[in-house]
């Protein structure tokens, strides 16, 4: 469902380095990053600041091109295929809304519900459905602006799935979540990925994610992908007993070392 060969991304970076004089840096976000996702899989992409699962998140929806290696995201390469790939995937970010500021949730639906060109029936079936998991009910009707943090991000999931995507990326969507929000948003997408077999890629820094819902966990460092594993593979890097900050510490400091 997801697959990257070799992919690299560079960003260019010029800095004032005297009254007069600019110098050139090229930074490696991403080097010669290579995995599979397939259909049904739900996988957490961990790693410390500045590793680079931003950019890779931003590379598999299409929002940038990368500078080597090949990409498929659902069968399409993402910055050639972006309105079609648009289609068949979601994604969340947990930092930015991309609902409607001024307008209630209700309505941000009914225009993303004509941006993907979804049967009314269909939508309307979908959201209904969306609603009573997600537990909408309560604030439909009221601006994205007064939502609390927790209604939002439920909001922002629902916009992310109306159009029944078989993929969903979502970049750290618990951050900053009360215990009972970030609950409700695991279990939701727990049930996603069981009953509904829609494949998860998960960046998060909140490692209560990744224990209570990720089978594998990749790591990526300094642009590279640094394991990939399953969770059980995670935890016997480090001795037995060890919380999951703690083998994830292990892990960060050994790379940075
Ligand atoms: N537009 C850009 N221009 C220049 N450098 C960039 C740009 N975007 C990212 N980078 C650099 O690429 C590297 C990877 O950044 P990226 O945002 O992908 O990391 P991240 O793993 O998502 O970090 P965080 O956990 O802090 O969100 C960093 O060194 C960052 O400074």
């Amino acid at each position: 469902m997801i697959e990257l060969d070799g992919v690299g991304r560079t960003f260019t970076v010029r800095a004032r380095t005297g009254r007069l004089r600019r110098d050139t840096r090229v930074v490696h976000a991403v080097r010669d990053l290579s995995f599979e996702v397939a259909a049904g899989e739900f996988v957490g992409y961990l790693g410390p600041n500045g590793a680079g699962k931003s950019t890779t998140i931003k590379m598999l929806t299409g929002i940038l091109t990368p500078t080597s290696g090949r990409i498929q995201v659902a069968g399409l390469d993402p910055s050639r295929r972006r309105t079609t790939l648009a289609r068949r995937i979601g994604v969340v970010f947990g930092q930015r809304t991309t609902l409607w500021w001024d307008l209630p949730l209700r309505d941000s639906f009914t225009l993303i519900r004509h941006l993907y060109k979804v049967d009314q029936k269909v939508h309307q079936s979908r959201l209904a459905e969306l609603c009573e998991v997600l537990e909408l009910g309560g604030f439909l009707d009221k601006p994205v602006r007064q939502l609390s943090l927790g209604q939002r991000m439920r909001g922002d999931i629902a916009a992310a799935l109306l159009h029944d995507p078989p993929v969903l990326v979502l970049d750290e969507p618990t951050i900053g979540l009360d215990v009972v929000s970030k609950a409700a948003v695991r279990d939701f997408l727990r049930g996603l990925n069981a009953e509904r077999g829609t494949t998860v890629l998960l960046t998060t820094h909140d490692l209560g994610d990744i224990e209570r819902l990720c089978r594998r966990v990749m790591l990526i460092d300094h642009g590279s992908l640094a394991f990939d594993g399953t969770v059980e593979d995670l935890r016997a890097t480090a001795p037995e007993g060890a919380s999951i900050e703690e083998v994830v510490t292990r892990l960060y400091t050994r790379q940075a070392g």
